[in-house]
């Protein structure tokens, strides 16, 4: 087995929100035995405190990695979100400071199109009143407002992955799927592309956002788009809560503009289970609120906990960082014997000479040397033969070149 810059019992990880255990089981089958398991979020103060001393953190949606809470962690080498989004972290802070961050782009994307083709026919019939005026001893057995879904039109904002498995299983239902999308999309089946959001808000009887959260989707459906929308059309958004102006979408929906909406995710969200929800959609009787499951099922989730798991791993055990959503990809090869260095550094001009002069005055023989750079970071990984003596100096004198942000190295003692 490899060994690393800090043994593997050093190697601390700090899991919140109850990331499933299959997580906890994957870095304990990889050796990694010092892992701290918190239920939920934490706010900015618990949470410096908790990240303090980890070098991996691994949080879902709610956690918010500041750039302060990420400097605070001062030990932090990866990060690794139990999700889709990773809007919650501060993405450039991390690179900046050497950390990548690994997410799960589709272990929940099923899940999350699951639900909304089910909310788009619960909203067609009228269900989230039927069911509230039955509870309370009501019997309203009509069809009054009530339709299929069977040859309605969709429109689907954000032709991605949920997007697009959206499209998929609405046409089998007889669902004409329409998208808008600010990339070039395939379209799936008979799916149409619009040229604008504005052709599909007008054009749609159900609307349902799958955009990422970014600038350019913040409060990108305010009253203006709501207006665009067909009388009695339905709005659903499962994707962030800072898409939608949601006290205008309330005014939509209480003048009966709209005739309804299925909502997963909201601007404000309780940070736990003891603190209250507000929103202005709350008491509205044809309005689908869910407590943002969207990709909470057993299997989404169990699938989440190995995916990012072995991401982590790979990368700790032997620098590979395919699958980071902020970092230079690396695929390295299964590493066998021999040292490896990891030296991550500002993209400025010189800094591989520099590193390969720090072998070269040593006489060691690089074996293998893979590079990727951004604009902003570089991230090389240099395989050595020869033997590497302790106290040699390798280490240091990496980071005394110029633009260096971190150092790792695997097979050696402190070089
Ligand atoms: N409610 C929940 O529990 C969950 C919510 N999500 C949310 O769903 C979002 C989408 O997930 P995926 O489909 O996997 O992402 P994706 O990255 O595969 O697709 C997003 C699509 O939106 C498009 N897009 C970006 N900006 C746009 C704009 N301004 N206008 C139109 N299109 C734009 C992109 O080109 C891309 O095709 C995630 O970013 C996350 O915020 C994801 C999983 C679970
Ligand atoms: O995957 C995502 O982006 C989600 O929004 C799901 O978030 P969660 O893991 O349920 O907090």
């Amino acid at each position: 087995m490899s060994k690393l810059s800090l043994p593997k019992d050093k190697i601390k990880f700090v899991l919140l929100e109850n990331v499933h255990d299959n997580a906890v089981a994957y870095l304990r089958q990889h050796g990694y035995e010092n892992i701290d398991v918190h239920k939920g979020a934490l706010d900015a103060d618990a949470l410096k405190d908790a990240v303090r001393d980890a070098h991996v953190v691994g949080i879902r949606s709610r956690t918010k990695l500041t750039e302060d809470v990420l400097k605070a962690a001062e030990k932090l080498v990866a990060v690794g979100a139990f999700c889709i989004g990773t809007n919650q972290i501060n993405l450039g802070a991390a690179k900046h400071l050497g950390v990548p961050v690994f997410n799960a782009p589709y272990s929940n994307t099923r899940s999350v199109a699951e639900l909304v083709l089910a909310e788009i026919i619960m909203l067609a019939r009228g269900i989230p009143r039927r069911n509230w005026i039955s509870h309370e001893g009501g019997w309203d057995k009509s069809a009054k407002g009530s339709t299929e879904v069977r040859g309605k039109t969709l429109g689907i904002v954000g032709y991605g992955h949920i997007g697009t498995q959206l499209s998929v299983i609405a046409e089998a239902l007889g669902m004409k799927v329409r998208f808008f999308d600010i990339v070039d999309k395939l379209p799936m089946g008979n799916a149409a592309a619009c040229m604008s959001l504005k052709e599909l808000m007008e054009t749609s009887d159900f609307v349902s956002l799958h955009v990422p959260d970014t600038p350019q989707t913040r409060n990108m459906i305010t009253d203006t788009e709501l207006g665009w929308m067909k009388q009695g059309a339905f709005l659903l958004n499962a994707a962030r809560g800072q898409i939608v102006d949601i006290d205008a979408l309330a005014d939509h929906l209480r003048t009966g503009h709209l005739a309804g909406a299925a909502i997963d995710v909201f601007p404000v969200e309780p940070a736990s289970v003891e603190d209250v929800f507000e929103s202005p959609l709350r008491g509205m009787k044809n309005v689908i609120l869910t407590p943002h499951i969207g990709g909470s099922t057993q299997e989404a989730q169990a699938n989440i906990g190995t995916e990012v798991a072995e991401k982590l791993v790979k990368y700790s055990d032997n620098g590979s960082t395919v699958g980071a959503v902020n970092f230079p990809e690396v695929m390295l090869p299964v590493h066998v014997g021999g040292a490896r260095f990891m030296h991550i550094h500002r993209n400025v001009p010189g800094v591989i000479s520099k590193i390969n002069d720090v072998f070269s005055r040593r006489g060691l023989n690089i074996v293998g040397q893979y590079l990727r750079t951004d604009e902003e970071v570089g991230y090389v990984v240099v395989d050595v033969d020869g033997i590497i003596e302790p106290g040699m100096g390798v280490r240091r004198d990496l980071e005394a070149i110029e633009g260096t942000i971190r150092t790792r190295f695997l097979n050696c003692e402190e070089p």
